[in-house]
């Protein structure tokens, strides 16, 4: 196995400093031999944990696989993601669960860590094999079935029953459909303006709201998907304060955009949660500078060009995220090194229980890190994406930080900005 030198390196901001890569994992002692990277400039980064992406396969292979996501993650500075249920099938059985793993493996690129659903076909009625995905060679720890809510607060409560055995999360994309039926944006001014139906911010805080009282009672955790409003925030702040075991993310787009921008008609700016007000906003970067918020997920969602280039009405809600999340955690927070490790790799890791990932980098560590030019500014240019997918909200915005180099156990995924395989 090679060895490598990074010469000069800024550590999470700090002063500079050589790290050493021996056997895949951060060394001390003689560099002789090691291959020298030099990193004036460079931060260095543990691994981004992606708790929440779409890798589209199987099913959906013409918009994403397992292979060019696990690529664009490297890219994005992650060693970690992981993947959602909703595909085709849904992997709500062990052998979908082990064949994404699977796959994850073969790719190398990154560790793939499938998500299993709750319920059979993600349609909400009859629990799923919870235990024998958690028990399979991908051994799940992560349930949900995101794209839909688990709505019935009876499956839902049997659903935090039987995780509580093994520690297990359910991941809950909170949507009251009663509320949301029909709806194409954020429910406000500018709906109003636009004339297109609503998503209510109370849709998503009343399951929120639920299903901290459900987590409370059972004594069990819950996990709380992209976030997006206010008073999500405000129901977390004080379900946290009194211990229930409650974890929420957020994603890079819910901090930066805001639903002024359906006013373009651009089925591109179309996600689910929908894109919010400022206010909204600003209160979710409050949120993830004080801990409301534990994680920045990307919620990557790539569509094919047919499922995106549509009217507004007809087209599939999500962004690709993996290859911009730095850099927009970036702009929003600044170069904070310590806040954006502990938001986008150590506290994923620890939630997940993902071992080796999210360490501090000191020797002994696996080599799952990042190196970012954080004077670099790019210009998004969805043909340079090497998602399979094309739907970035960012094309053409500056952004800034570039992701030199990504490390999977010692060996190199990303160098020079380039994927190396
Ligand atoms: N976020 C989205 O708008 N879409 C996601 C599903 C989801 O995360 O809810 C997708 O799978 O495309
Ligand atoms: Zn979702």
């Amino acid at each position: 196995m090679t060895s490598y030198l990074i010469k000069g390196v800024s550590i999470l901001g700090g002063a500079s400093a050589d790290l050493l890569i021996k056997d895949g994992v951060l060394a001390t002692g003689s560099a002789d031999g090691a291959e020298v990277i030099d990193a004036a400039g460079l931060v260095a980064l543990p691994g981004l944990v992606d708790l929440h992406t779409h890798l589209r396969e199987p099913g959906r292979e013409d918009a994403e696989t397992v292979e060019t996501g696990s690529r664009a993650a490297a890219l994005g500075g992650y060693t970690a993601v992981f993947a959602m249920a909703n595909t085709s099938p849904v992997a709500d059985t062990a052998g979908v669960v082990e064949q994404v793993w699977r796959l994850g493996r073969e790719a190398g690129l990154v560790d793939v860590q499938p998500i299993g659903a709750v319920t059979v076909g993600l349609a909400g009625k009859q629990l799923a094999e919870l235990g024998a995905m958690a028990t399979s060679a991908a051994g799940v720890r992560i349930f949900s079935d995101d794209g839909h809510c688990v709505a019935d607060p009876r499956l839902m409560r049997r659903a935090l029953e039987y995780v509580k055995a093994f520690d297990g999360i359910i991941a809950q994309h909170a949507e009251e459909p009663r509320l949301t039926e029909g709806a194409q944006m954020h429910e406000g001014e500018v709906s109003t303006r636009l004339g297109l139906t609503g998503w209510p911010a109370v849709a998503e805080e009343a399951i929120i709201a639920r299903d901290v009282l459900l987590a409370e009672h059972v004594g069990s955790r819950l996990h709380v998907c992209h976030v997006s409003t206010a008073g999500s925030v405000e129901v977390l702040r004080q379900a946290k304060a009194r211990g229930v075991r409650v974890t929420a993310e957020v994603t890079p787009h819910h901090l930066l955009l805001t639903d002024e921008l359906a006013a373009s008609y651009d089925p591109v700016f179309k996600v689910n949660p929908p894109l919010r007000t400022a206010k909204d906003v600003a209160a979710l970067r409050q949120a993830l500078v004080d801990g409301v918020i534990d994680v920045v997920a990307t919620d990557h969602a790539p569509h094919a060009v047919e499922d995106k280039e549509c009217e507004w009405a007809y087209a599939r809600p999500g962004m690709v995220g993996l290859e911009t999340a730095l850099p927009v955690v970036l702009s929003v927070l600044g170069e904070q090194w310590e806040l954006i490790a502990e938001r986008m790799s150590r506290a994923p890791a620890r939630i997940a229980g993902l071992a080796g990932h999210g360490t501090d980098l000191t020797a002994g560590s696996p080599a799952n890190l990042t190196l970012v030019d954080p004077s670099a500014r790019r210009v998004v240019d969805p043909a340079e994406l090497a998602s399979r997918s094309r739907n970035t909200p960012y094309a053409g915005t500056t952004l800034p930080g570039r992701i030199v180099a990504t490390f999977l156990r010692g060996e190199p995924t990303v160098l020079d900005g380039k994927a190396v395989k």
